[in-house]
């Protein structure tokens, strides 16, 4: 596993670095070199130990052994901020930006003498403009954090990094929350940095992006570094089989749906948010036993409210919803247990803060909002080891890895975390599936678990609505495609006339020449 560079070349070495959490041997004798100036991915399932590894290079952890070079000479970093006074940057998967302050105020926090006085500031507008200008880095310096959008809090992490000075800057996951523009903007800003000789450590899931734009990878598997590469001499097969160990099938597979009779349907439902915002107007749709039904749109256009209200955890202001054949009464809908007793099973978006609690043990997490029922519930105290020998069979039937009922939910990878909540809804057998962002954070041999029990659960008759900001997943599983925009639904398109261009007009509220014939037939009403 030789990885050949010019010495002088080299802006970060690690040689031999190792680290344990207790039994979990999270890296083991890493070694790697990345040359200045370039965009090197890192690759690896979830719990192969990237961010493990990309902490103790940020001073976050201190590794047991081992030792970190950058530019040749050896550093000790002990914490973050002699990481920063050595050139590191960060970029978190979850931004570290305090929401109602400025772009401006937030990026001078704690970075110099004078913090948040006049001068400091006009010193710092005037750097962040220029830095802005050079790397396409435009942001309202004036506007809240809360106000801007996910990709733009993301472009003031970076400004903030860069304005600390980073020559190597590390992104865990970068594109999770973006959108497809966002995510073209950010390799775009990735190019401008790589061009003044910034050097890039990007973690990422998807094989798309690490072909797109990096210039070497290497491959961590179970804490170890297996695999270096040139991004020009290799492809998305063989990274996913040195990823995983094994041949993985990036295609998913599946064979035509045969739909039965409605399981759910919504009739003009409508939504405002406690901000007056209308997020629903009017959306109608229809789920079938057999059939899956994905939802395509910039995040932000009603998707999440209108997976929220089937689930019983946001109260429409009108429209109806009904649940294999019971109407709900939207203006006082059921609370989501009752929503469950009608067989809806809910996997939320953000798993974080909905699909577990982190501060629980796993098998906690593995029975929420199903904590009350008799299975692990005596007649005076719960059943500790029901609980405790479900958690193992669901770990064990979705390979949930470590297999530890008693761990923290927390310290679970993230796509670990998403196969223990996808299997608590699964287990429950329920007839209807509201899935959200299934694989956001998730490595490409948990997706294919997952894409396939998708599918299994559609062909075992149940009716499954998805919703993902991933194009690729959404034309790989569903069978009908329903677009959203600004809480509307402007389009259906089958899985044979979906394509990326197709989804993508409709998702910016542009119909399709190839579709502007059967207009008519793809209105809310209809679907
Ligand atoms: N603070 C901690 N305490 C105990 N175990 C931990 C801790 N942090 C990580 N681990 C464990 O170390 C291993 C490596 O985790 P790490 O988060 O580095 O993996 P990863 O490759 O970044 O995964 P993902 O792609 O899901 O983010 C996992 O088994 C994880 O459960």
């Amino acid at each position: 596993m030789s990885q050949p560079h010019n010495q002088e070349n080299i802006a970060l070495e690690l040689c031999g670095i190792d680290k344990k959490f207790g039994a979990v041997h999270a890296n083991c004798n890493i070694d790697l070199k990345v040359p200045a100036g370039t965009i090197h991915g890192i690759i690896g399932e979830n719990g192969a130990g990237k961010s493990t590894l990309m902490n103790i290079i940020y001073g976050f952890y201190v590794a047991d052994s081992g030792d970190i070079k950058i530019s040749g000479e050896v550093r000790k970093l002990t914490s973050s901020k002699e990481a920063i006074s050595y050139g590191i940057g960060m970029v978190h998967q979850h931004f570290m930006l305090v929401d109602n302050f400025s772009v401006l105020e937030n990026v001078i926090l704690g970075a110099e003498e004078g913090g948040l006085l006049q001068p400091s500031l006009r010193k710092a507008r005037k750097e962040l403009e220029r830095l802005a200008k050079e790397y396409q880095l435009n942001v309202p310096l004036d506007a809240l954090i809360e106000d801007l959008p996910v990709g733009l809090q993301q472009r003031v992490e970076i400004l903030k990094a860069l304005y600390r000075g980073a020559k190597i800057l590390i992104l865990d996951e970068p594109t999770g929350v973006l959108t497809p523009q966002e995510t073209d903007h950010l390799f775009k800003i990735f190019d401008a940095l790589r061009d003044q000789g910034v050097t890039i450590l990007l973690i990422t899931h998807k094989l798309r992006e690490i072909l797109a734009a990096t210039d070497n990878v290497s491959v961590m598997r179970q804490g170890e570094m297996v695999a270096h590469r040139k991004t020009a001499d290799t492809d998305k097969e063989e990274l996913a089989e040195l990823m995983v160990g094994r041949k993985v099938r990036l295609k998913v597979e599946k064979t035509e749906a045969d739909a039965q009779q409605e399981l759910l349907s919504t009739s003009n439902l409508t939504y405002t948010d406690e901000l007056g915002v209308d997020r629903l107007k009017n959306v109608s749709i229809s789920i079938k036993a057999g059939e899956v039904v994905g939802i395509a749109g910039v995040s932000g256009n009603g998707q999440s409210e209108l997976m929220s209200a089937l689930a019983g955890l946001i109260k429409p202001n009108s429209g109806q919803i009904n649940i294999g054949g019971t109407q709900i009464d939207a203006q006082n809908p059921s609370s989501a247990a009752q929503v469950r007793d009608l067989g809806v099973g809910h996997i939320p978006e953000d798993r974080l803060v909905m699909g577990l609690i982190k501060s629980f043990s796993a098998e906690e997490s593995a029975i929420l909002g199903y904590q009350n029922s008799d299975t692990y519930n005596g007649r005076f105290l719960n059943k500790p080891k029901i609980i405790n020998q479900e958690c193992a069979r669901l770990m064990e039937d979705w390979d949930v890895r470590p297999r530890d009922p008693k761990l923290r939910s927390s310290l679970f990878s993230g796509g670990n975390q998403q196969k223990l909540i996808i299997a608590r809804e699964v287990d429950k057998d329920p007839n209807i599936l509201l899935i959200g962002q299934p694989t956001r954070g998730v490595d490409i041999g948990a997706i294919e678990l997952i894409h396939k029990r998708i599918i299994e659960l559609r062909d075992q008759g149940k009716g499954i609505l998805l919703v993902s900001v991933e194009l690729d997943e959404i034309m790989a599983l569903s069978d009908r495609i329903i677009v959203m925009f600004d809480g509307n639904i402007v389009g259906e398109v089958s899985a044979q006339q979906a394509n990326e261009k197709i989804l993508g007009m409709m998702m910016a509220n542009i119909m399709p020449d190839e579709l502007q014939s059967n207009a008519a037939t793809t209105s809310g009403e209809q679907l």
